[in-house]
């Protein structure tokens, strides 16, 4: 079910009604859909039914919200104008209802931004940005690019937060998929003979461990250069979860906040990529909004690098 965007969300600090410097997003956002020139749409995946099929801790349907107040009090970079389109739900029925529901509403942002938000949520919030993306580029290769701790490459028979990117792989020959942070600890060797066996290209999380090396931006350049479009999604619980513990399944020995905020800033910048999916925020296991403010913060960061 579709939700409007709630106005009491969009608060913070004033500094100033008239000063254009001074603005943070709570002043500009546009909540009625009429600033059509908006760079930057958002839109609500207000859905963790994929992390109670996953087996996984619920909450992350309050994720959007928490990330909407804590992007609200932000500093508004570059005069960018954002639009906060509102949530989808999941109501009833089958979780794919809602995942086709969601894609329709991001594929329109799509068309009319050039750079749209997809908050979520569960994982399989990347699942519906692909239904999405396959109606803005019906006839374009597409490149998933997913910074992860988990491979997401379950097979259960239906959707759940643990099985996007198996299902994108099994739709579509033309996709390739690669994953940067994986936790040997967190995937079982099923999931790494399924990565072996369908080409998918990963990176371990421990080689981030000083930084980015130029092997491994050579590797994300060489895969955005081959696709026509990229698909790119951003799974918290990558980052150790020292930093970022709202989140639906905790990673220890995880990526820091700055490299994740280096890796993001890059890949947003592509001309390839027109959304960005955030997923797994849990507002229930979050400390003092820290996870909800270091989102803000990232989705900040590829604003400016996007728009510089
Ligand atoms: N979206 C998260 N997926 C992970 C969760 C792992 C866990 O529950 O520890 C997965 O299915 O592998
Ligand atoms: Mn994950
Ligand atoms: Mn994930």
């Amino acid at each position: 079910m579709y939700l409007l965007p709630d106005q009491s969300l969009w608060s913070g600090r004033l500094d100033s009604e008239h000063e254009s410097s001074h603005y943070r997003y709570f002043q500009t956002v546009d909540l009625t859909g009429e600033q059509s020139e908006a760079k930057v749409a958002l839109l609500g995946y207000a859905v963790d039914e994929g992390v109670r099929l996953n087996k996984g801790r619920t909450g992350a349907a309050a994720g959007p919200d928490a990330i909407r107040q804590a992007f609200a009090g932000l500093p508004v970079v570059n005069h960018i104008n954002v639009k906060d389109a509102g949530n989808i739900q999941h109501d009833s029925g089958q979780l794919i209802s809602t995942q086709q529901e969601y894609a329709e509403r991001a594929a329109e942002l799509m068309t009319q931004h050039p750079m749209t938000f997809l908050l979520g949520g569960g994982h399989d919030i990347a699942y519906a940005q692909y239904l999405a993306m396959k109606q803005v580029f019906p006839h374009q290769s597409i490149g998933v690019i997913n910074i992860d701790a988990h491979f997401d490459t379950r097979h259960v028979g239906e959707s759940t937060s643990g099985t996007s990117f198996s299902q994108i792989i099994d739709d579509d020959d033309q996709a390739g998929y690669l994953v940067l942070g994986i936790q040997p600890s967190g995937n079982t060797r099923a999931l790494f003979d399924y990565a072996e066996t369908h080409d998918v290209s990963y990176v371990l999380a421990e080689a981030f461990d000083d930084g980015i090396s130029d092997e491994v931006s050579a590797k994300i350049q060489q895969f955005i250069e081959h696709y026509d479009v990229i698909l790119f999604t951003l799974c918290m619980d990558v980052i150790d979860s020292a930093f970022a513990p709202g989140v639906s399944a905790p990673a220890v020995l995880g990526l820091s906040s700055h490299v994740v905020a280096k890796l993001a800033g890059k890949i947003a910048a592509s001309d390839k990529v027109s959304s960005v999916s955030i997923a797994e925020m849990n507002p229930t296991y979050d400390i003092d909004n820290r996870t909800a403010k270091l989102i803000a913060y990232l989705m900040n960061h590829m604003i400016q690098s996007k728009f510089q």
